[in-house]
């Protein structure tokens, strides 16, 4: 059993064992959401949707020792953990110019003492293990490689090799050879695994029905103008499989170094260009990479030595054990496949869930949002009246911080009816495809009116006057009186003038006293940690106890 103590003294063991944590927490800003920017709405109209969140939970670097406990915050008005990860993590990394990489390849070659093959070998491995960390052996079995005439793609020749060894099964598509021994040495390791290699003119138009993944190494950080013959043709053929909406359906684009045809400072230029999934950055992300919106980012190269580190000044992340690829940018994603195919390995212990509940829950619900899951942030909100009679529905979290669950909603509903009764709630998220159930438990009041007011003009104006329109589980003949009342409401408010937000819309925050992780488990050995307030020495503490499942 472990118990979360607030005093001074473990807040500062903590600080000294993990100064970042707490310069963190006090750079950020009260009345923060961490997990939303603004506060969005119930029951939102697609383009009210929840867009992903930016921030990310700090990750603590592999051998930082556990605090023994953390403090409790404060209720009110704390600087919440409100501090994106995502774009520290990335602002960590140094990011090199076109030049400095040139630069860096001469000297690793020259002075350094490695070789071009040593390079490619180890640049085409970490690509290799970047590919099978994401994507898994047994949906993305085919992989289509496509190399340009340089080191890229050697880098893709070298990739292929190893997926192959993997148990992947790489096509290679590489159609300007480049007669140097090192690559012709690379051709026959290829054929002789047996591994084929395809034409430009040969592969069909819709690359994702032949593959699962395509591996884009085509130009690396020499490419300079636009791409000529037949590298135009085979780029705009990615750049087509990535307008694909249907992500079941469409090969995943993995690129080596660069996505082919961008500037390899800035990016795509005119807002076309391939969007690839995952970008494995080598020695060190160019400087387009800061434009990679894909949700996979890592580092490969495990080679640096210190000259070139201090020469450059270059801030690298630390690789984990004996890994060839690091992520970087992100939390890790956890792969929604992956998932159903580890449903009964990662179990959740004692010794490695957060002492903060709400960390914790930040936590896992990043991982809800790296996977792709729709709507992460929907939980059954459950109330009860004052006769004890309970009532559920679903509701959209809004915003989520030290201080609270917020959600919104209209004030004649029922829930808010059974709220005024009686203030107790349960939230209750389930991730399906995680294997994943969180249940809050707390006490409910009504966020600040100038919360809701400032939250109701953030909404699409349709949403506003949606939410006018709807007097919230009253009884109505049909739908064309919403319908009428809608459009009366459109014409008066035609003229772009402030909708005011309805006196009886607004926002509730649940302020938890309950957290309970459930980790589905085999033989329905189920993990189930739970999370209740104690009393030690006086001051609250969060105290963590494993239910039987
Ligand atoms: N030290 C490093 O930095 C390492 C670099 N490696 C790889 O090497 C890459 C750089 O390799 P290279 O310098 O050979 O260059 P690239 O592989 O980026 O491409 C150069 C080739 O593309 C052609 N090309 C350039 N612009 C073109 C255009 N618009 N249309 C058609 N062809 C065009 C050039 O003629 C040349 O043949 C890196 O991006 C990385 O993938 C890795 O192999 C290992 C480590
Ligand atoms: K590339």
């Amino acid at each position: 059993m472990l118990a979360a103590v607030r005093n001074n003294k473990s807040a500062a063991v903590l600080s000294r064992a993990m100064p970042f944590l707490f310069s963190a927490t006090a750079t950020a800003t009260a009345n923060t959401h961490p997990l939303f920017p603004s506060p969005h709405c119930q029951n939102p109209s697609p383009a009210d949707r929840l867009p992903l969140p930016a921030r990310r939970l700090p990750r603590f670097p592999a051998g930082t020792p556990r605090a023994p406990s953390l403090p409790l915050p404060p209720k009110r008005g704390m600087a919440s953990l409100a501090v994106s990860a995502a774009a520290a993590a990335a602002a960590e990394v140094t990011h090199l110019t076109q030049r400095e990489a040139a630069e860096i390849d001469e000297q690793l070659m020259g002075p350094l003492g490695f070789s071009v093959d040593q390079l490619m070998e180890l640049a085409g491995l970490s690509v290799a293990e970047a590919v099978a960390e994401v994507y898994k052996l047994s949906e993305h079995a085919r992989v289509l490689v496509i190399c340009g005439p340089g080191n890229n793609g050697g880098d893709g020749l070298v990739a292929a090799r190893h997926l192959h060894h993997f148990g992947y099964r790489p096509s290679v598509c590489y159609p300007k050879r480049t007669p140097k021994p090192l690559y012709s040495g690379l051709v026959t390791q290829l054929e002789s695994l047996f591994i084929p290699f395809i034409s430009a003119e040969d592969l069909l138009s819709d690359l994702s029905r032949e593959f699962d993944i395509i591996v884009d190494a085509m130009f690396g950080f020499s490419f300079h103008g636009t791409p000529r013959p037949p590298f135009d043709d085979l780029i705009q053929r990615l750049v087509s499989l990535s307008v694909i909406e249907n992500s079941d359906k469409k090969a995943a684009i993995v690129s080596v170094d660069i996505p082919s045809g961008w500037h390899v400072e800035e990016g795509v230029v005119d807002g076309g260009g391939i969007k690839p999934d995952m970008l494995v950055s080598l020695t060190a992300p160019k400087l387009c990479a800061k434009k990679f919106t894909g949700p996979h980012h890592f580092l490969g190269g495990r080679f640096v030595p210190p000259p070139i580190i201090n020469k450059y000044g270059l801030q690298l992340p630390p690789y984990p054990g004996t890994s060839m690829c690091v992520r970087i940018g992100k939390a890790p994603s956890v792969d929604i496949s992956s998932l159903r195919e580890n449903y009964i390995s990662p179990e959740l212990l004692e010794s490695q869930v957060k002492f903060d509940p709400f960390d914790q829950f930040l936590q896992w619900f990043d991982e809800a949002v790296s996977s792709g899951l729709r709507e992460p942030n929907a939980m059954a909100l459950t109330t009860v009246n004052k006769e004890g009679k309970p009532s559920s529905r679903m509701v959209l979290l809004k915003g989520v911080d030290k201080q609270g669950f917020v959600w919104y909603t209209n004030y004649g509903s029922r829930k808010a009816h059974d709220l005024s009764e009686n203030p107790s709630a349960a939230l209750l998220f389930y991730w399906n495809e995680m294997n994943r159930q969180v249940r809050v438990e707390g006490t409910v009041e009504k966020v600040p009116e100038e919360e809701s007011d400032k939250y109701f003009h953030s909404r699409p104006r349709g949403s506003q006057l949606g939410a006018i329109v709807s007097k919230q589980s009253t009884v109505i003949t049909g739908r064309e009186v919403l319908q009428q009342a809608y459009k009366e409401l459109e014409q008066k408010y035609s003229d772009g003038s402030l909708i005011p937000k309805p006196e009886y819309w607004g926002g509730y925050r649940l302020t938890p006293t309950l957290f309970e992780f459930w980790q589905g488990q085999q033989s329905r050995l189920h993990d189930r940690l739970q999370y209740s307030q104690r009393e030690v020495d006086g001051s609250t503490a969060w105290h963590i106890e494993r239910l039987s499942p």
